[in-house]
């Protein structure tokens, strides 16, 4: 439609060439901000609404980016695709035509969900991406995306991630404009973004570190360390792991990653569709190894960006196998800046991800109510609920 604006996916936005020269010129852009989100006009979901081609099918010299090892589409670069599909959902929504250039910095916040409607994607395909808003708040944006794939646009997945507005030096939050659903379709989307947030404010609060399991879930936890009591010695020190397990603190896996300057954006920090795809690929490592073949991702939940990440930190990431049922692998993988001059760690992402094996695994024993002893992993075990509960209702 002559609503849909097509960008290449060479975003142009990430060619700055002279960093801190375009750092200091952002600066100047602060005088450009809104006071109050009422100063801007309101937009329409199709204002935002962009569609994305990636001829994968038709460009060769394209593929090899893509492709896997066994002809399929890497999906840790799907990851980084809709992550800057999302950021221009954000500037379109947001654009004023009066002023030469944004003033608002854009951050991905959340990826809420992803859902996979079709398991492989094929890297001799061309890929469509269609997305726009669905909801907004006074400083957050709420898109939603699509994936589709083949001549006959097959759905792939389902994207919905949340992007904070900030002012030019990614200091403080900065408005954005309205939204105004039209038509019952678009009303319903945007109270479900209504629904969203306020979700997303209790997952946020319902932390293990700040509240008690619940009765569902400690029956759960129960019955997991009555499994590995050891009958003989009834000691909590003396455990035995049951027949066809797999002790938590054996299925991990770790990397490193040193934050080079080319896997920066505008704001002179790194891309979180980078983060996702490192994490991505370790987890699914992970799994793969946990499982004894190469799964398939089955959804990805709630990637908190808690923290930007700056160019030169060392990003230490940490993989766990966090819960198993029949075929299912849910995979956790917590990221963290490691500063090797004050020795300081601080939490930067934590992702969430579920595969599925060929055939059922090993189930996942922790051995601790913390599932490990691991400092940097505190609440690594399931019983978060942010993790086992989401899984359980779901799968
Ligand atoms: C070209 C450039 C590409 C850039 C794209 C990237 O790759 S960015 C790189 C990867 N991402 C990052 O580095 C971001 C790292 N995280 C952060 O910097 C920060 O956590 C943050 C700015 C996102 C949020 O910080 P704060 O929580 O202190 O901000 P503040 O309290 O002012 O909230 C701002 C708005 O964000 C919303 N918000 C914050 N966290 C949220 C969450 N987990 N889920 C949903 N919404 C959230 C709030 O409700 C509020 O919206 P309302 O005001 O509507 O109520």
């Amino acid at each position: 439609t002559d609503m849909s604006i097509s960008y290449t996916l060479s975003l142009s936005l990430s060619l700055c060439s002279d960093h801190q020269q375009a750092l200091a010129e952002r600066v100047s852009l602060s005088s450009m901000l809104a006071k109050s989100q009422a100063d801007l006009p309101a937009r329409r979901m199709k204002d935002s609404y962009i569609e994305v081609h990636l001829p994968l099918g038709s460009e060769p010299q394209l593929r090899e980016k893509y492709l896997t090892y066994h002809n399929t589409v890497r999906f840790g670069r799907i990851l980084e695709d809709l992550d800057s599909i999302a950021v221009l959902i954000s500037y379109s929504h947001t654009h004023n035509p009066a002023l030469p250039r944004s003033p608002l910095s854009i951050v991905t916040a959340l990826v809420d969900k992803i859902d996979m409607r079709q398991h492989i994607i094929y890297p001799d395909c061309d890929i469509k991406f269609t997305g726009h808003v669905t909801w907004v708040g006074k400083t957050s944006i709420e898109a939603k995306m699509h994936m589709s794939q083949v001549g006959t646009y097959r759905p792939v997945l389902d994207a919905t991630f949340v992007m904070v507005a900030r002012d030019p030096e990614n200091k403080r939050a900065a408005f954005v404009n309205p939204l105004t659903p039209e038509g019952p379709e678009e009303k319903k989307l945007f109270q479900e973004g209504e629904t969203n947030k306020s979700r997303r404010v209790e997952l946020s609060t319902a932390s293990l570190l700040k509240v008690a399991p619940t009765d569902e879930e400690r029956k759960i936890v129960h019955s997991l360390f009555l499994n590995t009591l050891d009958s003989k010695t009834v000691s909590f020190r003396s455990r035995v792991l049951p027949p066809t397990s797999v002790w938590m603190e054996d299925a991990k896996l770790k990397g490193l990653e040193i934050c080079h300057p080319q896997e920066r954006n505008i704001f002179n920090r790194i891309f979180g569709g980078f983060l996702m795809r490192k994490a991505y690929e370790l987890g699914w490592a992970n799994a793969c190894s946990y499982g004894g073949c190469r799964p398939n991702l089955v959804a990805v939940d709630d990637i908190l960006f808690q923290k930007p990440v700056d160019i030169g930190s060392l990003l230490l990431l940490s993989s766990q196998v966090c819960y198993t049922e029949g075929k299912h692998i849910q995979v956790r993988v917590h990221s963290e800046v490691f500063d090797p001059l004050t020795r300081q760690h601080n939490t930067t992402n934590v992702f969430h991800f579920t595969f599925a094996s060929d055939s059922d695994v090993p189930n996942i024993v922790p051995k601790t109510y913390g599932g490990e002893g691991h400092h940097h992993f505190t609440g690594c075990f399931s019983i978060d609920p942010d993790i086992s509960m989401l899984r359980l209702n779901w799968l």
